[in-house]
Parts: C-alpha cells; structure tokens; sequence
C-alpha cells in the first residue's frame, strides 16, 4: 500500500486519518461520526480493558450489564445533570413505521439507568459499599468536528458506579480509579498525564467533585481531557432517593461516585507517538510487538532459513512476547519494513544467510530506527529488554514533549502569549466561576476555541504570600492549568 503522504507536522489532521486508516485501526462508515474499529486497534482496547479490568476486580468492583435505553422519565430527573447535555442525547421515536408511545433516550451515559435501580437494592448499610462497572458503548450526539477514537457519536468505554456509607469510603476510591487511569496512559499507553481537579465550571454538573488526568497533543497545543473520576456526594442519592439504614437504624443518603475510560485512550497513544512513517506503538499496547521477517538469498535454501527464524520466533513466544512472523513470498522484505512500521510494531527482527551462520539476528527499532545485532541464543530475554527500554523510552520522550509545552505565568500578558504559542499555561487563579467564564470570552477567536481550565493540578507550585489572578487581579487561591482543548 502506499506510503503515508501527509507530514504530522504540516497538515496533522490529514496526517492523523492517514495513520488510523493506514495503520488498519479505522474504516470510515457512512453514518457520520461513527467509525469502525479493525482489529489492530480493538486488540488495544483489549489490552487496555484487560489490565483495567483485573485492577478493579482487586477494589472489589464486578461487572454487570444495563439497558441500552433510558426512559425520559428516569433522563430528566436529576435536573441541572442533563439540561447542559439535552442536544447530544439521541432519542428512538419509532419502531417499524409505528410511532413509540413515549420517546426512548439511547444511554449517553448510566447514572440515570442505573439509580432507580439501586434505589431498589439498597435498603440496609449491609448492602453497601455497592461497587458495579460496566463495558459498553454510548452515544452522544456532537456536532464538533468528528476524530476516530478522539469524538465520535459512538464510543466504547467502561463505566463504574459506586455507592458507599461515608464520604471518607467514596474520597479514598476516587483517587485510587484516578490512579489506575493514570497507570493506563503512563505504563501502558507512555503517555504523561497530569492528575487534578476541575474547576466548578468544568466539573461534571451533577456532581461534588471531579478529579481528571489531562493529556496533552504538542502538534495542536491542545489538552485532552484523559479520563475522569467523579465524586457524586448524595447529589444522586437525593434525586433517586437512594437511602440506606445505618446500624443506629437512622435513614442516609449514599456516597456515590462515577468513572470512565474511553477509546479516545488510543486517539491520544497515536497522535502522540506517531510518525511520518505511521504508527509507533509502546510495545505494552502493540497487538504485536515484534514482528520476524527473513531475507531471502541465493546463499541459502528459503526453507532453512524459515525454520531458523520459527525457533527464533518459538523463543520469543515462549518469552511470552506477541510475535508475527511475516515469510509472504510476494512481497520483497523492503516493502513489509514499510508496511509493520506502517502499523507500528515495536521492533523488527530480519534474519538473512549471514546471521545464521554467526548465530544472531538484526533487531530494528520503530520507535529510535535504532540496528542492532544480538545473539540467537536468549533471545526471549535480550529481546524483552529492548521491548521494555523502548517502552521506558518512549514515556521519557513524552514528558519531555509535554513539559516544554507547560508555561508557567503570572501576568495576563504572559498568558495570552504562551497560549498563542499553543502552550499549556499554568497561572495562579482566584477560583471564581465569572473570572473562568470571562476568560472564555476574552480568548474565544475565530479560529482557535476559547481557553478553558484544563485542571487544578494536585501537584501544586509554591503560591507566594500576595499572589494574585493573572486574570482578575483579585488573592490568587492555588494554581491552574489553563488551555486550548480537545
Ligand atoms: O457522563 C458523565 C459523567 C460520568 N458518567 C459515567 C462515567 C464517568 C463520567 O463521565 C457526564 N456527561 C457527559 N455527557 C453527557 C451526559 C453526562 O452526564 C448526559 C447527557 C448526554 C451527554
Ligand atoms: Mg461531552
């Protein structure tokens, strides 16, 4: 197939559907802004729902499965939740050619599916902590600019949904979601991401609090809102009256808080890593990791030279690797180099006469172009290494990226020239909802959206005595991290 014609660095939204499509991890659909996922990027949502999944299971959390279909009813209980979101809510009006009674919601998310429903099953502080994640799609009807994995109308994602008997119960797990969702973007996905709050503004309107990690695009200057960990308080409890009895048999209102991880996990992994060649995928997340290729020569007998790159490849099996071995007799070996870095694969193994004879391999890559020889013998572990150096590698590279896009300001003038420089900016801010809001309208232009508080991050700046808003002038209360995003 053809090589990649967009440079990442010039047009970055061409460059991007070339990666996905390319890299066989999309096929466009003629419903618009949904997508198709091919099975190199589902066996990432595989890998990342595998690892996510097992760690809950450790916090207690089981899975089940809720309808589909909201009733408008149940939609439009919890008030100020639903009113912002209204327009991205898809409705089913009809079956057949028959009008349905009453509209039905398609699931935009569950807390207003699943609620009456523990309303029901709580009764007794026995019943409690209730800890229920569910892996699904859901739909939301956007009108902004359609980008695989990044918005889409349809997306997969889990969802977790806890009720618990204290405050203290509901504080402690928030934090410990929020961290495995950092563990997704940094340990798998070698993506830095910063861990905070968000403002009253930004944070989810049913909600207490909301806690993020915040990923960061250097081709756009963009932030992207990662994952979030919501405290709930009794908002919920209140609306879907769900009480329990305490053991002075005195009636409370639950502690609640929801969690999400989305697709867009793997929109981020690519628009960071990827290269004019294509995909470049941490070798935690690659489908494959290495892929076996042999270099046909008049010096040996083909079929020698295969069996000697399958125990090769038996090896790194064994290692527990993820290996492909690509022995197509159509294709020349230049032409499948192109092709694995098009889809990404961590590291290239080519073995050719000579190699066999001196007992080792050639290892190429992805990440660095970095050649290498190693020895036949060991592989399994030579190999994990490299893979596991690639991986620690590529995270460092990331951060490094990331925190020369981070401008640290105090003054408005500073602000605004760090954010048309497509930087993150962090300033001390005075925490108040208008002073956000006008600082939306003052950097709304035509062709860039309006800057937003992306979090408050928990890692908090020394905040001299005397600070003050670089905005509004008034006793600066913490710092913010301010930008344009996603
Ligand atoms: O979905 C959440 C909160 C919460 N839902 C569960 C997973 C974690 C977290 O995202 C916020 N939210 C976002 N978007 C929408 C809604 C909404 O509640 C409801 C209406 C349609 C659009
Ligand atoms: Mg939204």
């Amino acid at each position: 197939q053809l090589g990649i014609s967009a440079k990442k660095d010039e047009n970055f939204s061409s460059w991007y559907s070339q990666v996905v499509t390319h890299g066989e991890m999309i096929e466009y659909y003629d419903v618009s802004g949904c997508y198709i996922l091919r099975p190199w990027s589902y066996a990432m949502w595989e890998i990342i729902k595998d690892f996510f999944d097992t760690e809950i299971k450790k916090l207690g959390v089981k899975n089940a499965y809720f309808p589909l279909f909201v009733s408008e009813k149940a939609l439009i209980k919890e008030k100020d939740h639903v009113e912002g979101f209204a327009p991205e809510v898809a409705w089913v009006t009809r079956s057949g050619n028959s009008d349905l009674e009453e509209p039905i919601a398609v699931r935009p998310t569950s807390e207003t599916v699943m609620y009456p429903i523990y309303s029901k099953w709580i009764r007794s502080h026995r019943d409690l902590p209730l800890k229920l994640n569910q892996w699904c799609n859901v739909v939301r009807w956007e009108f902004k600019d359609p980008t695989p994995f990044i918005r889409s109308r349809e997306f997969l994602w889990q969802e977790g949904h806890t009720a618990f008997a204290t405050k203290e119960e509901a504080d402690e797990e928030v934090l410990a979601i929020l961290d495995l969702y950092r563990r997704v973007y940094e340990d798998i996905l070698a993506v830095p991401v910063i861990k905070g709050i968000k403002s009253e503004v930004e944070k989810f309107a049913g909600g207490l609090y909301t806690t993020t990690v915040e990923a960061y695009i250097p081709n756009t200057g963009r932030g992207i809102q990662g994952a979030t960990s919501h405290c709930l308080g009794q908002n919920f409890a209140k609306m879907f009256e769900i009480y329990f009895e305490n053991d002075n048999r005195e009636r409370k209102m639950v502690w609640q808080n929801s969690w999400g991880l989305t697709t867009r996990t793997i929109g981020v992994m690519v628009m960071v890593h990827g290269d004019d060649k294509g995909l470049v995928l941490p070798p935690r997340v690659a489908p494959v990791q290495v892929v076996i290729i042999h270099i046909p020569s008049k010096d040996i007998d083909t079929k020698v030279l295969i069996e000697a790159c399958k125990e090769t490849a038996k090896q790194l099996r064994d290692a527990g690797l993820r290996i492909e071995e690509d022995y197509r007799d159509n294709y020349s070996p230049g032409w499948k180099f192109s092709d694995w870095e098009m889809k990404g694969v961590p590291l290239r193994v080519e073995v050719g006469p000579k190699d066999i004879a001196s007992k080792q391999v050639k290892v190429v890559r992805r990440d660095n172009g970095g050649k290498d020889f190693i020895a036949t013998d060991n592989i399994g572990a030579s190999v994990a290494n490299i893979l596991e150096d690639i991986q620690k590698s590529m995270l460092e590279k990331a951060r490094e990226a990331r925190d020369a896009c981070i401008v640290k300001v105090t003054s408005w003038d500073e602000f605004i020239a760090a954010l048309n420089n497509k930087k993150m900016v962090l300033a001390p801010w005075c925490d108040e909802k208008e002073v956000e809001e006008s600082v939306k309208e003052r950097t709304k232009t035509d062709q860039h959206g309006a800057a937003k508080t992306l979090c408050m991050p928990f890692d908090q700046p020394e905040l001299p005595q005397g600070s003050v808003c670089f905005s509004s002038g008034k006793p600066a209360k913490k710092w913010a991290l301010w930008g344009r995003s996603y």
